[in-house]
Formats: structure tokens, sequence, C-alpha cells
């Protein structure tokens, strides 16, 4: 019998889902599988893509002749699930239920879990999720937000800010442990998060709070907010995609692409620029409020994410909070990779799986 020597990460996002194969922390195949719109559009639920998805995952398997026999085991990106602490978990059915029906919010992450268990039992071996957006890890009082109905919990980009925090503390040769990091993941939507010896103790939450990010709205005048919500001109759904989808860059200027939006302000679009630079402005102001949260103990800044490519968004940034620490750039993310290495752990006997429902509060 061959040996079973590699892990399969998959990683649902909107609108594609990327696949990798790894041989310990080697990365030997990888490729993003892209949904169209119109692809999309034909599920009411995120839940309802999840045959067409595990389809398109088992198809590039075929395509590049990787046999389920030589997989060890399937990790996938983990949802909306209850707030839970940070982790490699197995996936359970209890887990799956809490996916399936969404009950916190619907995001496409939600799959990753279902996805990898799906494939994993046709091999009869384990499933992962690792560090999922649910991560909450925050301090008592980060979790107050004014209202009392509505107590601040964490939705965080946990997988890279932790894969990056890791990475970081390697580079300045200390215990993570023992280094306070601000890490900005500066993707479609945006995460700034303290992260103090390993946790995320507060964030802004990409979908409701903190900056304008590429298609999100971040933190808007609550008073015109439930004005807008009650002037009968739109539907749940039509305001929703105006705080998350069609918000952000896409409101001011009709595109995501922050490579367009820079290619707009070479060619002199003013508006453009005060659009573009109010976000790296809003960016810098949320940095420097988790700076406060650390006591301004910090012994980085890292920039991460699909933004952090951009030298124009990275030296603004740069400009304003530079004077709290320095500023280290990790582009795009190492998600796939984190997904590949939290699995390991488990394999290798480093860490222990947790369990979903030992960890998170069932009846709530
Ligand atoms: N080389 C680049 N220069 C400037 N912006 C970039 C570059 N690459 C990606 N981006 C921008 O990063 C954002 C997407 O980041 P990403 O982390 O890929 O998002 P997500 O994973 O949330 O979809 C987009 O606004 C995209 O235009
Ligand atoms: C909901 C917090 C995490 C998040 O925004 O993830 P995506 O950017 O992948 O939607």
């Amino acid at each position: 019998m061959k040996p079973r020597e590699y892990i399969l990460a998959v990683n649902p996002g909107s609108t594609s889902t990327k696949v990798a194969l790894f041989a310990g922390e080697t990365n030997i195949r990888q490729k993003s599988l892209n949904h169209s719109p119109e692809e999309i559009k034909k599920f009411d639920r995120i839940s309802g893509q999840f045959q067409f998805r595990t389809g398109m995952v088992l198809n590039w398997l075929r395509e590049e002749a990787i046999e389920l026999g030589s997989l060890s085991a399937v990790v996938g990106r983990g949802g909306i699930l209850r707030p839970m602490p940070g982790g490699t978990y197995k996936v359970t059915d209890i887990m799956i239920e809490d996916l399936k029906s969404a009950s916190r919010e619907e995001h496409a992450s939600n799959l990753g879990a279902m996805i990898a268990k799906a494939i994993a039992d046709r091999e009869g071996i384990p499933s992962f999720i690792v560090d999922p957006v649910a991560v909450d890890e925050f301090e008592d009082l980060a979790r107050i937000s004014g209202m009392r109905e509505i107590p601040r919990r964490s939705l965080v980009h946990a997988l890279n800010v932790k894969a990056v925090s890791r990475r970081i503390a390697k580079q300045y040769n200390k215990r993570l442990e023992d280094i306070n990091l601000i890490v900005a993941h500066l993707g479609g939507g945006i995460t700034i998060a303290p992260v103090r010896g390993g946790k995320i103790i507060d964030a802004n939450v990409a979908n409701d709070m903190g900056p304008f990010s590429p298609e999100r709205a971040g933190g808007v005048p609550v008073g015109d907010l439930i004005r807008l919500i009650f002037s009968g001109k739109y539907n749940q759904k039509e305001i929703k995609k105006k705080t998350v989808g069609e918000a952000g860059l896409v409101a001011y200027l009709g595109t995501n692409d922050a490579r367009e939006v820079e290619d707009r302000i070479r060619k002199g679009d003013e508006y453009a620029k005060i659009i573009y630079e109010s976000m790296c402005y809003q960016v810098s102001k949320e940095i420097g409020s988790m700076a406060a949260v650390l006591y301004g103990k910090v012994d980085a800044i890292v920039v991460t994410g699909g933004l952090a490519y951009s030298e124009y968004f990275v030296n603004y940034i740069s400009k304003m909070v530079k004077f709290i620490a320095p500023v280290e750039v990790v582009a795009g993310e190492d998600e796939m990779l984190a997904l590949a290495q939290g699995a390991a752990r488990v394999i290798n006997g480093e860490e222990i799986a947790k369990i979903y429902e030992d960890e998170v509060e069932i009846n709530d």
C-alpha cells in the first residue's frame, strides 16, 4: 500500500475555492478554482454551494492525478462558528450542523469544514479546521459595545493573523508568548488586531467596524445608518450589501481592485486619491488605537494581505504609524501553509486537536 503522505488544504472564499497539496511544509501544487458570479448566483444560501464546490475540488484532484489514497488528512478554513479559542479543531457533526444552519452569519469559509469532512470521510482519514474566523480571544473590556443588547464579538482573519504572528516572532527570535504585535490584514475586508502572546485580544471586526476596505463600509455614523434603514428605500439584503460587498472602494470608485485605483491616481484622478488615501488614513488610525490597547508596548506592526503588495498603501501607512514600532510587510497571506501546518502539528503529535463542542457554549 502506498504511504499517505499529503495534506489537502481547502480554502473557500467568496469568488474562489483555493486548494493546495502539501508534503510536510512543502506546497506541491496549488490552484484557485474560480467561481463566476453567474455560477454563485444560482445558490440562495452559501451552504447550498457545498456539492458544487466539493465536486470542483474532487475534479481538481482527478485532473492532477492525485489519488485520495495518498492523503493523510484534509483541512479546511473554518467559518463563522460559535465564539471559540484559536487552534486546530477536529471537524465534528455538531460543528457541521452549526455551519449548515449559519446561525451567526453566512460566509464562504463556512464551507471549509463541510468540504474537508466530505472528502476525508471517503478515506476514513481525519478532517480539521484551523483558526477559524470565529476565533474569539477578546479580553473582557473589548466586549462592551455601549449597547447592552449588542456585545462586541470577535470575527477576524484569525488564520492569517496567527500565521504571520508566528512568522514575525520567529524572525525576531522571540517566543510567540513573549511578543506584542499589531497585525493589519489588508484584504477585501480589513482586520486590525493587537496580538499579545499569540492571542488576538481585540479587533475591529471587518464586517462591522473600523476602517472601510476595498468592499466593506467599516464603522459608519450610526444615526444616519438607522435613518437609511428606515427610509423605506431598501430591504435588508440591500442594506447588507451597502455595508459589505458594495461598500468601501466599490461604493466610491466602482472597483475593489486597488491596482486599478492606483492607476487612476497616477493618471491624475483627484477623487480616487482622496478616497484611497482616506482608506490608508483610517487603517493608520485603527493601528494607533490598537497601540493603546497594548499600552504602547508594540514590538512590530505587521501589514499583510493583498494590499500589502502596494508600495503606495504601505508607505502611506508607515509614515503615519512608524513612530509606534517598526513596520514589517508580509504581502499576501500564508493561509494555505497555515492550514497545512495546523493539521501537521496534530498529525505529528505537537498539538492535540480541540473538539468544538468542548470549547464553545452550545446553549447560547
Ligand atoms: N500587487 C498589488 N498591488 C496593489 N494592490 C493589490 C495587489 N495585489 C492585490 N491587491 C489588492 O488587494 C485586495 C485584495 O486582497 P486579498 O488579500 O487578495 O483579499 P481577499 O483574500 O479578502 O479577497 C484588492 O483590493 C486587490 O486589488
Ligand atoms: C468576517 C471576518 C473575516 C472576513 O472578513 O473574511 P473574508 O475577508 O474572507 O470575507
